[in-house]
């Protein structure tokens, strides 16, 4: 049984004190709510004041990005060890947004994957395709090649924290969503592709999530469906009511 799960994904919005003031609104909305794993992944300085803010609450801390090194001559850049040393839980890898703006690769997403199993944060690795790729007829190719690639070299026996996201680019705040039957589509060959790179029975275990324009109105459509285990939300994740609308009618 895959427990669905939620994630906010911030991007650069809100900051310490915007990020708490959400959780004062959010948390007693989803009191009561234990159909879900709920994440939030706010920006790098948000997350000590919301990790110690969320304590009690059944809500998770995750990062947008991270290193796969612990330390080193990397300007700018944080490590998983600095990450769970804070109390963060999760981490966001290979995000759209970082491959098109920040030069992340399926090979830097693999090195990520890895560092976040070792060190025991939760992986969630967006893939998706663009629309030239869609129209041309590439998703299955792209989602494939993207799968393997982020599970090359990856044990089995310690693959069962990793979740997917399926986020199709054409999708991602654009307000057009991928329909139920695409979302559907795409999560079955993701899901296939994890089964012949790691196990078949991880690949029946490993939470696939769908990401891109999820609104309070659609979330249920999409995330209600056999594969799709869940859901990655942009922009409709920003407001407290709407996030917690959309927790709510994605498990019911
Ligand atoms: O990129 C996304 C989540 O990671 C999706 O963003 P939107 O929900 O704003 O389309």
């Amino acid at each position: 049984m895959r427990k669905p799960l939620i994630a906010a994904n911030w991007k650069m919005y809100k900051n310490p004190t915007e990020s708490t003031a959400f959780l004062t609104h959010f948390a007693p909305l989803i009191k009561h709510h234990d159909k879900a794993e709920i994440v939030l992944c706010p920006s790098m300085t948000s997350l000590p004041a919301l990790v110690d803010a969320a304590r009690g609450k059944s809500i998770f801390v995750g990062a947008q990005t991270m290193h796969w090194l612990n330390e080193g001559a990397y300007t700018g850049e944080t490590s998983p060890t600095m990450l769970t040393a804070i109390g963060a839980t999760h981490v966001l890898i290979g995000h759209s947004e970082r491959r098109q703006y920040f030069n992340e690769t399926d090979t830097t997403v693999n090195l990520k994957l890895k560092a976040a199993l070792a060190h025991g944060l939760i992986p969630i690795v967006c893939v998706g395709e663009h629309l030239t790729e869609r129209e041309a007829g590439l998703t299955a190719n792209v989602l494939e090649l993207q799968t393997s690639l982020a599970l090359e070299g990856v044990d089995p026996a310690a693959a069962a924290p990793i979740v997917f996201a399926y986020e199709p680019v054409w999708a991602i705040g654009t307000g057009r969503t991928a329909t139920p039957e695409i979302a559907a589509d795409a999560h079955k060959i993701i899901r296939a592709q994890i089964a012949k790179s790691l196990t078949p029975e991880l690949a029946a275990s490993i939470r696939i999530l769908y990401g891109g324009s999820v609104k309070p109105d659609n979330a249920q459509s999409l995330c209600c469906l056999e594969d799709i285990d869940g859901a990655l939300v942009g922009g409709a994740s920003l407001d407290p009511t709407s996030f917690a609308q959309i927790v709510t009618n994605a498990t019911n």
